[in-house]
């Protein structure tokens, strides 16, 4: 039984218990907070310390992981137990990138040995790629692939393709996601047909917005060819035999598992367009980066566990203090696609209001997360972070390291992520008073986690989204709700299907369709041309 975070005797002290100040105030009083409250992890360093957490508060949070059984919980997820419980399977996006020589039991069968048979062949395929012995239909090497997927079949793919290509790669990397077709039309404009491999990625191989592009794609390039050409196409997939039945020859097509959630897949085949355009060696880097934070997850000492201690602030920031989001800002271009990366992360996995066994939580569980490249952000939306009155938990990720930028350009990213968290933390009293005056008041005191790192590199990357991936887990093990499933993206799905014929003025809108919806589809056309309304509309 998974009782509500409210039934726990150290949540009711935590409650009851408000030593809160002003993070600044606790930061001049307290010559020993910053190195009390950083975390270290090889060349990652996270600032806690701008959080307005005490000592007292800190222990009762580690107090609280224990009673909520988080420990366990960890134990659970990386031995192959049943976490999902709603889809009743493991999730093991952390085999994904263990040691070869690990073993992880799923119904009794070692997977290990699959996900490195499979990672294999993803490596000769990509290496025969990349060195041009991978023809099209014309007999030139391929030098372009196009990745066809949407969510966790597109979203690490892509945000680590920018965080990480350079643009000298032998390969060029397209995504096309959304379902109108225009992606798809932008593309082919791009490419030439006879040098493109086109990757279907979809854990299900039923997605309607990917399976329609990957038919258009089809039957473009056959259109161009003259013929059907199903070595220009690859799949990935948990579901064998659909693609199979699209066409895509067995020799292509490359497997994930059940037990892989979508928005965890990345290290697995799912990163074949990424590793064709990379390289192997680099996303092996990647891979190691995860793995280095899945052993520090699993076996740092709670004190200095850095997922579960930004978990744990995390819950106790939402459901204690009222923080109503998460928002990431990225001092580097080339993470200009983390926030959205990290957004599905967060808001599928937590986004929940029943705990595992179905039981209604009285707490708030999962926020809204967002983000931008922090140098951007400056100059839209911090005026609200500094000012608003809303609370967000605002978290800055800086390289400190720039690599060769111009002199005029060098120190000004990290002088700019350091002056913004020093003002949304010390925030500064108007000058003078008077009503003119409050304009320039800042409060200060907004909840800013500062994570440093040397560079953006492979290896880092993977450090940070497997730390935020077991972020995500504590929270949800302190909620106890699963980050598992995501039922919620189900009904608008099926209830678009039964609209479809109609959008294509097929047929008139089924009984299913409210009066809002007969009426929206009525004035785009779609039905009910020269009839006259009775003012209802429907
Ligand atoms: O990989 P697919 O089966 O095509 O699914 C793609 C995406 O679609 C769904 O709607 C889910 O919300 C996502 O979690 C998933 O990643």
């Amino acid at each position: 039984m998974t009782t509500a975070l409210t039934h726990s005797p150290v949540w009711q002290e935590l409650l009851g218990h408000d030593d809160t100040e002003h993070a600044g105030a606790l930061l001049g009083a307290d010559p020993g907070r910053v190195e009390r409250y950083c975390l270290h992890h090889e060349d990652l360093r996270v600032d806690l310390s701008r959080h307005p957490v005490t000592d007292s508060t800190w222990e009762r949070l580690l107090r609280l992981a224990e009673e909520r059984g988080v420990p366990g919980r960890i134990e659970a997820l990386f031995s192959g137990a049943s976490v999902n419980e709603s889809e009743g399977r493991p999730a093991l996006h952390t085999a994904l990138r263990s040691r070869p020589d690990a073993s992880i039991h799923v119904d009794g069968e070692d997977v290990i040995p699959a996900v490195y048979e499979e990672l294999q062949r993803m490596a000769a395929f990509v290496e025969a790629l990349r060195s041009g012995d991978v023809r099209g239909y014309d007999g030139r090497p391929l030098r372009h692939v196009v990745n066809i997927g949407i969510g966790g079949s597109e979203a690490g793919v892509t945000m680590a393709h920018q965080a990480l290509a350079d643009g000298d790669e032998p390969l060029r990397l397209h995504t096309v996601s959304g379902v109108d077709g225009r992606e798809l039309a932008a593309v082919w404009g791009r490419i030439d047909p006879a040098e493109t491999l086109f990757c279907v990625a979809s854990k299900s191989f039923s997605t309607l917005e990917t399976l329609t592009n990957a038919r258009t794609a089809w039957a473009w390039l056959e259109a161009e060819a003259g013929r059907p050409v199903p070595e220009q196409f690859v799949g990935i997939s948990a579901n064998e035999s659909a693609m199979a039945d699209f066409g895509i020859p067995a020799e292509r097509r490359f497997r994930i598992w059940e037990w892989v959630g979508g928005r965890y897949s990345l290290p697995s085949t799912m990163g074949l367009p990424l590793a064709a355009v990379i390289g192997m060696e680099r996303f092996n880097e990647l891979r190691r980066g995860m793995r280095a934070m899945d052993e520090h997850f699993r076996s740092a000492p709670a004190a200095q566990n850095i997922p579960l201690l930004l978990g744990l602030l995390g819950v106790w920031q939402i459901s204690l203090r009222g923080a109503t989001g998460h928002v990431v800002l990225p001092y580097h271009p080339g993470l200009r696609r983390l926030p959205a990366y990290l957004q599905q992360l967060d808001m599928e996995s937590l986004g929940k209001s029943v705990t595992r066994d179905g039981q209604p939580v009285d707490y708030p569980t999962g926020t809204s997360c967002w983000g931008e490249v922090g140098i951007n952000g400056q100059h839209s939306f911090f005026q609200w972070l500094h000012q608003g009155t809303g609370r967000v938990i605002a978290e800055f990720l800086v390289p400190v390291e720039e690599g060769g930028l111009p002199e005029r350009h060098a120190g000004l990213n990290l002088a700019s992520a350091l002056g913004q968290v020093q003002a949304l933390c010390q925030g500064q009293a108007p000058q003078g008073s008077g009503p003119e005056a409050e304009h320039h008041r800042y409060e200060g005191g907004r909840p800013v986690t500062l994570i440093l790192f040397r560079r953006l590199d492979a290896y880092t990357l993977g450090r940070l989204l497997a730390l935020h991936e077991h972020r995500v887990f504590v929270q949800a093990s302190l909620w106890g709700i699963n980050p598992f499933d995501q039922w919620g993206v189900e009904l608008g799905k099926r209830v678009a299907k039964g609209l479809a014929p109609v959008a294509r003025g097929e047929a008139p809108p089924p009984a299913e369709a409210d009066a809002a919806t007969r009426q929206a589809l009525r004035w785009a056309g779609c039905w009910g041309a020269g009839e006259s309304s009775d003012g209802t509309g429907v």
